[in-house]
């Protein structure tokens, strides 16, 4: 189908909480917007924010099927609303990382025999060996980390070859697990996918490969060659390449849309699917982002990230190959608790109001009165940590702040904090032509965006939309057609530029900087490094 002034193009959205999906005119306009909530939509699947943590605390999952359903609803959704299918010219994915699926032997004929006139999900019921999904939310897999990293030499080896140390919600380690502990599982398994690459199967109608940008964050695939690490896969379980299939550039034209949503939706039958991708490359393809921007995501996870045109070698955080260009990569660093840690502290002391919890910020003076306080729900990546943290002024452990007002600024201040001082850590130096991006649900709160701009003093840019990970796909739709004519930079040169949300204030750095030397040694402490 070639593109024309008419055409349109679809990006989706697999993340962590919901599904949506935005459609963009041949200028990359938002046309058409829309959203399935997991957890109010699909109450039968009984998940909480998306997921469904087990028993042990450790174990994270997802109801595949539950992701299908989803679909079509959403399909559903974009019908009543009036978008016409025929029109789109290409679409492409994003979805949250790291998660694994895995297709039940047969299931390819299932992929290929799709039926306009049932539901995805009737039809796909038993298509999957295993119902539930690990997710990026999953630390059940230390010993499979420790495995993958004495195989090859250590953290440092691990995060050369593939561009992370083992972790253990990475794809690699869950793989592993899975051999381990559920073989019977493993065996009936002729398929492996990622989160981005089974949404892609399904528009395909057939095994979609893995992309560059996300392969990069599963500790398999050897960063310089784009291949699959032979010395690591070997490492992880048998015969687990053919399942995994190769991994292809991120905006790889794979092929044309099944015929069930040509039959089913009136897609157009020369539609493209573009490869999907993870949300936090998604995210810097929404973002557009520049050679001096860091960008923060405050979504379920809160993460930053950064272009890079060479790798590195970093311990903490990742090097994942750029999802626009695969001669280049990006820095991410993922911090676990994020949007549902400000949740807990909005609803314990802000009456679950963000407008209290808003005024509760605002009433206290920036650096907390020297209190500083760490909140992990979960299990955090950096650092490797669990539970609350509060120190008052003297430095002093304390088991709770004398006000709600100190607990709010503590929150959204120690978050910030370690976004700042790990982004150092990584080399990265903040200077006059720092742009921070912030994207994600949060970055609508100028009052959080206020707190980020002083801890990193630097003026805080927001977009026209706050899921940039959506808007990314639907960029990767166009661009996976175009990309043999155009850069990416130049595909997008007519987006508006991001809006100036909130600029530093004067006193910002005399109170931060310290206050992140200060964070440094609080977390030396509580990971008993110090
Ligand atoms: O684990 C992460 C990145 O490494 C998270 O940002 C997930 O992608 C969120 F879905």
């Amino acid at each position: 189908m070639s593109t024309c002034d008419e055409s349109t193009y679809l990006g989706f959205d697999f993340s962590t909480q919901q599904l949506k999906a935005v459609v963009v005119n041949n200028n990359l306009n938002i046309l058409q917007e829309t959203v399935v909530q997991y957890d109010s939509d699909l109450p039968e699947f009984r998940t909480t924010s998306g997921v469904t943590v087990h028993k042990d605390g450790h174990t994270v999952t997802v109801p595949v099927l539950m992701l299908v359903k989803a679909l079509d609803i959403l399909l559903d959704r974009l019908k009543i609303a009036g978008v016409d299918f025929s029109k789109v010219a290409a679409l492409s994915g994003t979805a949250q990382q790291h998660g694994s699926v895995y297709w039940q032997k047969g299931a390819y004929e299932k992929l290929q025999s799709l039926q306009p006139n049932r539901f995805l999900h009737d039809q796909l019921r038993n298509a999957f060996s295993l119902a539930d999904s690990p997710t990026w939310q999953d630390s059940s897999t230390r010993m499979q980390c420790q495995e993958l990293e004495n195989v090859v030499g250590g953290p440092q080896k691990l995060a050369e070859i593939t561009g992370s140390r083992a972790y253990e919600r990475f794809t690699g380690p869950q793989i592993m697990n899975m051999y381990q502990t559920k073989r019977a599982v493993y065996n009936n398994t002729e398929r492996i996918s990622l989160i981005s690459s089974f949404a892609c199967s399904l528009f395909l109608g057939n095994y979609a490969p893995i992309d560059y940008a996300d392969a990069s964050g599963m500790n398999l695939m050897d960063l310089q060659t784009k291949e699959w690490s032979p010395e690591i896969l070997q490492a992880v379980a048998p015969d687990v390449e053919a399942k995994l299939g190769t991994p292809v550039p991120s905006y790889t034209n794979i092929g044309p849309v099944s015929k069930f949503y040509v039959e089913r939706f009136g897609f157009n039958p020369e539609c493209r699917v573009i490869a999907f991708t993870g949300d936090n490359p998604a995210s810097l393809i929404g973002m557009c982002l520049k050679k001096d921007d860091i960008a923060v995501s405050l979504g379920t996870s809160d993460t930053l990230f950064l272009c890079l045109s060479q790798p590195k070698v970093i311990l903490d955080g990742h090097i994942l190959s750029s999802p626009v260009d695969k001669d280049a990569y990006m820095v991410l660093l993922c911090f676990k608790n994020g949007s549902l840690t400000r949740e807990r502290i909005r609803d314990t002391c802000a009456e679950g109001s963000w407008k209290l919890f808003n005024e509760l910020l605002n009433s206290t003076p920036r650096g907390d009165f020297g209190n500083m306080g760490l909140y992990y729900d979960t299990q955090e990546i950096i650092p490797f940590v669990k539970g609350d943290y509060r120190r008052n002024k003297a430095n002093v452990e304390v088991p709770r702040f004398s006000g709600k007002e100190i607990e709010v600024r503590a929150v959204v201040e120690g978050q910030f904090l370690a976004k700042r001082a790990h982004a150092e850590d990584l080399g990265f130096t903040l200077s006059k032509n720092t742009r921070i991006l912030a994207t994600g649900g949060a970055s609508n709160n100028l009052d959080i965006l206020q707190v980020l701009a002083d801890v990193f003093n630097s003026s805080v840019y927001t977009l026209e939309a706050s899921n940039s990970a959506m808007l990314g796909a639907a960029y990767q739709a166009k661009y996976g057609l175009m990309h043999q004519d155009i850069s990416f930079a130049d595909m997008t040169q007519n987006l508006p530029a991001p809006r100036l949300a909130c600029t530093p204030s004067k006193d910002a750095t005399e109170i931060y900087t310290p206050m992140v030397e200060r964070y440094r040694a609080f977390i030396k402490t509580i990971t008993n490094q110090g």
